[in-house]
């Protein structure tokens, strides 16, 4: 696999609008992008090459929900961009790294992404995603 870049640094929040307020307020950022992916809602914030994904449950189960509720808000994975998810997963399941699922899943902005288990990552939730053509 190609890792082409770091696209996005995750933060689990309760609200996107509230968190977004620290980057847009606090700092001379810009939240450029507010969108819904299943049960939850993802804002986005450019940072130079890569980006601030902040990302709230609207269901109080879930992924999101549950990691507030169990450890605050906070730093929630690093997501590094591919040139073939389909080609990256098989690669880690042949060095028999625990992935969350066996098949790419729906992102954000049309990505295509997996995740590697934090058990097997020294705690890190590490992201894989990759973008159609024209992103
Ligand atoms: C996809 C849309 C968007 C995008 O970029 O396009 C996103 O990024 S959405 C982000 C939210 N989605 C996900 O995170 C999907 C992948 N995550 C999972 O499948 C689960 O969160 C999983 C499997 C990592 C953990 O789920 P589980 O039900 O096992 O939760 P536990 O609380 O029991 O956790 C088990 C174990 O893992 C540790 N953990 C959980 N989350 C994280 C994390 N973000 N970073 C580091 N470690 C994490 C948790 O502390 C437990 O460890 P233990 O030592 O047993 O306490
Ligand atoms: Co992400």
């Amino acid at each position: 696999m190609k890792i082409k870049r770091l696209a996005h640094i995750g933060v689990a929040v309760g609200s996107v609008d509230e968190a977004a307020k620290v980057y847009t307020s606090m700092l001379p950022l810009e939240l450029t992008s507010t969108e819904p992916v299943g049960e939850l809602v993802t804002g986005f914030i450019p940072v130079g090459e890569t980006n601030i994904e902040l990302v709230q449950s609207t269901t109080d189960d879930g992924v999101i929900a549950k990691y507030v509720a169990k450890k605050g808000e906070g730093v929630h994975h690093l997501a590094f961009e591919v040139d073939d998810i389909v080609a990256a997963i098989a690669e880690l399941k042949a060095k028999g790294v625990p992935l969350t699922s066996d098949e790419p899943r729906p992102g954000a902005h049309g990505a295509k992404v997996v995740f590697l288990h934090p058990k097997a990552t020294h705690g890190v939730l590490i992201e894989l995603c990759q973008y159609p053509q024209d992103h």
